[in-house]
């Protein structure tokens, strides 16, 4: 989905309405996605729902949204909601009776009370200048709450273009969502740590000219544009065939987590070589065998050559969870490089490469999983000038190492070595932990597996399914847990469900 900016979504609002849909009807859209999207986030967890509700259409989307929700509701509002114009006055009109409103010049702590969710339509794309001393103090006391958040388009304080936070306040949401396309300062600036989950919602807008925007974000709908669909005879040789060279002594988990996320995405097959046995149990679907191994545990050199058969039997590669540090991994790695399919670099692999440029000669397709820790050395092995920002610093990482460039972190970007990029929308800091990552690599292998001719979008549709699973998994999620939350994440999208 492109990402535009204020002055875009502007104009593409005005040829909409000018094309005979009417503004307020873009606005009911709006606020009925937004409702329905709630409705799924908050479950029966909440009590009440708290709607700030700023002079413009950003709260006019909130008010629809409270029309809306089957719980009590409660609108503070910054102004008289009779003083609103346009189609929020009109939302101001359609409130039922049952939704309590209260106009406040000021909140305090006493205002929000556990068991509250708070939407917040205070300031959207019509944000400008200093906030105001009203705006503060609601944003300032609805974070405070340590209620959760959900953003209308927006979280307000957050500048739509750069997503920098101006006055130094802003809403700091569990779950934004945006209206028509996603906007450029949520991917910037203090856009990501303030936004929180993102979705989009369809608002019928008019579509965006080629060429006009400014990048691409990965949402529910690119998956299910890119998600691999099977003839319904298909034979597993065809749905992708995946070798897995991972683990060591130390880390034999990597390489397990990895398989079983390859798996789980659905590879017809997975084979799985690693220098040790691992102490886990494997699954019993999983190819496996012992590869040799060298004084340390990792993969001893003689690897390289035994691994020839299966090479010649796998569609893609992944490579370098948990390999560790030994004299044996370069031959391994420089006979993986010869491999004329899709090969994924992971890991130690990756640090391996950052100590040994020279050896980056490859005929195939190079994608890289780097963790910023991990991009920071490739960057110095290749003398690649390190950007603060995320996405330029993923297109140089790309360009430079020709090789599609995955950097993780909230707001995962995708990179081309063509200088085509995508911003994932999916994700939790619940993936900040041990093992994610192996799993993110079998995850993104098995896609590639399936679909050797597009890396680009496999590599995305990868990063999105597996921030995907990080959200349905939540709190006390652990890496063990992920490949199967992918599976529901792939079969979610394979089934046309209309959640995410
Ligand atoms: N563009 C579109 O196609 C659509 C826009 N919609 C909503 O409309 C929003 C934009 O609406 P508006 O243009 O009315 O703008 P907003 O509602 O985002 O902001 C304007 C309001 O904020 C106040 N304001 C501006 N700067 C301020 C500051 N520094 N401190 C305090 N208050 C400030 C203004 O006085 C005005 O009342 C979008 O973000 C979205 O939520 C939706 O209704 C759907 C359609
Ligand atoms: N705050 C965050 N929000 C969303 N995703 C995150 C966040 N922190 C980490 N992740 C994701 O979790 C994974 C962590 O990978 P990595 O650092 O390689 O872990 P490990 O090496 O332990 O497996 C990546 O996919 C990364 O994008
Ligand atoms: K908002």
């Amino acid at each position: 989905m492109r990402i535009i900016d204020v002055e875009t979504m502007r104009r593409l609002e005005a040829e909409t309405i000018a094309a005979g849909t009417s503004g307020y009807r873009l606005m009911r859209r709006a606020g009925e996605g937004a409702a329905e999207l709630i409705r799924e986030f908050a479950g029966n967890r909440f009590r009440r729902a708290v709607v700030l509700a700023g002079g413009g259409n950003n709260g006019g989307d909130a008010l629809v949204v409270a029309a809306l929700l089957d719980m009590p509701v409660t609108v503070y509002a910054t102004r008289p909601l009779t003083e609103l114009r346009g189609e929020a006055r009109q939302a101001a009109r359609d409130l039922p009776d049952h939704v309590h409103v209260e106009e406040r010049t000021e909140l305090d702590d006493s205002d929000f009370r556990p068991g509250d969710l708070i939407v917040d339509g205070l300031l959207g794309t019509g944000f400008a200048g200093e906030l105001r001393p009203q705006f503060r103090n609601y944003i300032e006391v609805a974070n405070r709450s340590g209620q959760p958040v959900v953003a209308m388009d927006l979280p307000s304080g957050i500048n739509g273009d750069t997503g920098v936070a101006d006055s130094g306040a802003a809403v700091e949401a569990a779950l934004t969502v945006t209206f028509g396309y996603p906007k450029r300062g949520l991917f910037h600036g203090d856009g990501p740590r303030c936004s929180g989950r993102l979705r989009l919602v369809d608002i019928g807008l008019n579509a965006v000219e080629p060429g006009v925007g400014y990048g691409e974000a990965f949402f529910a709908a690119d998956a299910r544009r890119e998600l691999p669909r099977f003839a319904f005879d298909i034979h597993k040789n065809l749905r992708g065939r995946l070798l897995i060279a991972a683990g060591s002594r130390e880390y034999s988990g990597a390489a397990v987590l990895a398989a079983n996320a390859a798996l789980r995405t659905g590879a017809g097959m997975v084979r799985l070589a690693m220098p040790v046995s691992p102490r886990l149990p494997l699954p019993a679907a999983l190819i496996f065998r012992e590869f040799p191994a060298g004084r340390e545990g990792c993969f001893a050199a003689e690897a390289a050559r035994e691994l020839t058969p299966w090479l010649e039997a796998s569609s893609a590669v992944a490579a370098g969870s948990g390999w560790g540090d030994g004299p044996g991994l370069a031959e391994v790695l420089e006979r993986l490089l010869d491999f004329p399919g899709p090969l994924l670099l992971d890991a130690d692999a990756l640090n391996l490469l950052s100590r040994r440029p020279e050896l980056r000669r490859r005929r195939g397709t190079l994608v890289i999983t780097p963790h910023p820790g991990e991009a920071h050395r490739l960057a110095r092995g290749f003398g690649i000038p390190e950007s603060a920002d995320r996405i330029e610093f993923a297109c140089a990482l790309a360009e430079r190492l020709h090789a599609v460039t995955l950097l993780k972190g909230a707001r995962t970007v995708v990179a081309a070595p063509d200088g085509r990029w995508s911003v994932n929308s999916s994700g939790c800091a619940d993936l900040a932990a041990a093992g994610s990552g192996d799993v993110l690599s079998g995850t993104v292998g098995a896609l590639l597996a399936m679909r050797p001719d597009a890396p680009f979008e496999m590599t995305a549709l990868g990063a999105w399914l597996h921030g995907m699973a990080g959200e349905l998994g939540g709190r006390g999620l652990i890496a063990d847990d992920l490949p199967g939350l992918v599976r529901l994440a792939v079969g979610g999208i394979a089934a046309g469900s209309a959640s995410f």
